[in-house]
């Protein structure tokens, strides 16, 4: 590969990224004999297996390179210094470099910066510099330097002086990147090691904490959220937007709620809700856009004399629990002739009855006739969980002196993973408000509604309760001792003993897995949120390259794309996404993509080799400097026509 062909990486126009071709001891014309001047050069230019084995065997055999004498072990010659004159011309390495024209502006350096800090503190300090506010430089101040690498050292005046070291460039000497902030590698491309005294490659630091570490391909799914989530939670929002089929003859506005959709078949049998016949819609709030459940009770006759009938509802309302169905406000209306309670909206919830009792469609095995599904019967683990939830957002109602008044599979809804939420709190307050209401008493009908709950998703079925001894037996059969004791006590006669603290004694220890389960799920969920974090910033990264490259407004100007920071970001691109192997074929590697991306969003200092799309010249360039491209290019959009 040349290197020659650079001259497409200059804009004649600007300064940026002026990538000329050495001259004056790096002449860009590469001489095939070696003049007198030269062979000099090279008896001063250290011999490389000195410097990669410490020894030559051709030493004594005509090898013309600099081997160190025994009182001066250094590899490097004596009268040897990293001048311009004898630095290694770029084309040995088949790799020009940026180095800024102008330093990166620096934090003031104390005069002491001459000898460098322990390696741990300026590996830290690289870390926050790295991420400064203060930013890479500019690209437009970059130019090609072939001795950036050399192990330049500023001498004392320099040093002691802030401001020379800061601004104050000696020439193109002064390594930019050559801060109390890095570590040696730093000063050193890795390639340094076969032509220049450095025999030690330090890694350069990774600054963990701004971008993931490449993982191993097996492992990707990681930068993302897993699957099974994230086929969940699209389901529920493209649930949440879907539109409402036309002509259902529902008003298109009811007290500030629009976009009526049933959420259940309002035609043929209807069961009932109590005496009632309840429908769910979701439906849109005209005050926050957000969605929420309509039920509506259609009951005849039904008329609210007083305020009074709601103050059950303001008392439900205050009501906040993870195991309840948040009850926004009620109403009743002529146009719909019902009384309305408005909760809050989950959606792609199921409800226990659906989930676990309602039998399933027959299925058609082979096509060798038909067999009913069997029910899949509900893990003792699941309802220990199931009853743990219920249980807490019982005790939070009987605390607030209030009863839940409809425990059935029906009312209870799955919201998620094993999350169980009860809805259809606080309606028949509102219906029965003029009766009286004996709270303990309702209360201990709770704990009955609850205990034939739990028989019926043991046996999977509704009437199980029509024959006790049987459904006893049947739950004996199918789960432990414990799940039977707490079924009995639920449904026990009433009496003094039988609180919600009794309940939570016979749950015992479960409780306590439960709560660790919890714990355990709020973590993995955590750590999803954070590969979707890395993907935000990614996706940031993605657009901008999306206004950048391709643009047709410039597609006839050909230096717009093929000069100066847009070159450099379209041979970015060819490297982040457009490699081949080595039979021609694309490499598909997303670890690759993501590697390279978090890189640049960090602007880390790690230096990648671009290649021209005719492979005639490369480029070695840093992820911070293709980063100052990329905000560059991108800034000249927006101040530009795109606006
Ligand atoms: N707060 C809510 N958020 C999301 N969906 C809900 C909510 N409340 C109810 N639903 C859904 O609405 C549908 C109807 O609920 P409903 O309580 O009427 O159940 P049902 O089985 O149809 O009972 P019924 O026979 O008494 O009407 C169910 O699929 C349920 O999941």
């Amino acid at each position: 590969m040349a290197t020659g062909d650079l001259a497409f990486f200059s804009r004649p126009s600007s300064s940026a990224v002026r990538i000329v071709a050495p001259t004056n001891g790096h002449d860009p014309s590469p001489s095939p004999k070696p003049s007198p001047k030269k062979s000099e050069s090279i008896a001063q230019r250290p011999c490389r297996n000195i410097v990669i084995y410490g020894s030559c065997k051709f030493q004594d055999k005509g090898c013309i390179y600099y081997h160190p004498q025994r009182d001066n072990p250094s590899p490097i010659p004596p009268n040897e210094s990293p001048t311009l004159s004898n630095a290694l011309p770029a084309q040995s390495v088949n790799a020009p470099v940026f180095v800024p024209k102008t330093p990166v502006v620096q934090p003031a350096v104390p005069a002491t910066v001459a000898s460098p800090p322990p390696v741990e503190a300026k590996a830290n300090h690289s870390q926050s510099s790295s991420s400064s506010s203060s930013g890479p430089p500019s690209f437009e101040e970059f130019e090609y330097d072939p001795y950036a690498y050399s192990n330049f050292t500023p001498n004392a005046d320099e040093t002691a002086n802030g401001d020379s070291l800061v601004g104050g460039m000696h020439g193109m000497q002064h390594n930019p990147y050559d801060t109390p902030g890095m570590l040696e590698y730093d000063n050193q491309d890795p390639m340094d090691v076969f032509y220049a005294g450095q025999p030690t490659f330090v890694r350069q630091p990774l600054n963990y904490h701004l971008y993931s570490q490449s993982l191993p391909e097996n492992l990707e799914p990681r930068y993302f959220v897993s699957d099974d989530i994230r086929e969940e939670l699209q389901r529920r929002s493209e649930i949440i937007y879907t539109a409402p089929a036309p002509g259902l003859g529902l008003p298109d506005e009811l007290q500030g709620y629009h976009s009526l959709l049933p959420l259940e078949t309002t035609t043929g049998d209807r069961r009932k809700f109590g005496s009632w016949v309840s429908t769910v819609y979701r439906a849109i709030s005209s005050k926050d856009g957000m969605p929420y459940v309509l039920r509506r009770v259609g009951v005849e006759n039904f008329r609210v004399t007083s305020q009074a009938a709601f103050s059950a509802i303001e008392k439900w309302s205050r009501v906040r629990h993870p195991n309840i169905v948040t009850i926004r406000e009620a109403f009743t209306t002529r146009a719909f002739g019902a009384l309305v309670v408005v909760y809050d909206y989950h959606p792609n919830a199921k409800t226990l009855f659906d989930a676990h009792v309602k039998p399933k469609a027959p299925q058609f095995p082979n096509g060798h006739g038909r067999m009913p599904s069997s029910e899949a019967k509900i893990s003792e683990r699941t309802l220990w969980s199931y009853l743990i939830q219920i249980a807490s957002a019982l005790k939070a109602v009987h605390d607030a002196g209030l009863s839940m008044r409809v425990i059935d599979p029906s009312k209870v809804l799955i919201t998620g993973q094993n999350r169980i939420r009860i809805g259809s709190c606080g309606i028949v307050d509102v219906l029965m408000h003029d009766t009286r209401q004996d709270v303990p008493r309702l209360q201990q009908e709770d704990f009955n509604m609850f205990g034939r709950l739990v028989f019926s998703l043991c046996c999977t079925s509704l009437g199980v309760m029509n024959d006790l001894q049987k459904a006893v037996a049947n739950l004996g059969k199918g789960y432990s001792a414990d799940i039977k004791n707490v079924a009995l006590f639920l449904i026990s006669k009433p009496g003094p003993h039988k609180t919600i603290g009794q309940l939570f004694d016979l749950i015992g220890s479960r409780l306590l897995t439960e709560f660790d389960e919890s714990q355990s799920a709020a973590d993995r969920l955590e750590g999803e949120l954070m590969s979707e974090l890395e993907n935000g910033r990614l996706v940031r990264l993605l657009c901008k390259f999306g206004f950048i490259n391709e643009r047709p407004e410039f597609a006839r100007d050909a230096r717009w794309s093929e000069t100066g920071d847009r070159y450099i970001i379209k041979l970015f691109r060819d490297y982040v996404f457009h490699q081949v192997d080595e039979h021609g074929r694309p490499v598909v590697n997303l670890s690759h993509v993501l590697t390279c991306l978090n890189k640049l969003d960090a602007g880390v200092e790690e230096r990648i080799m671009l290649i021209s799309r005719d492979e005639q010249s490369c480029l070695v360039v840093s992820y911070k400097e293709i980063k100052a491209c990329v905000s560059s290019a991108f800034n000249e959009l927006g101040l530009g026509e795109v606006g």
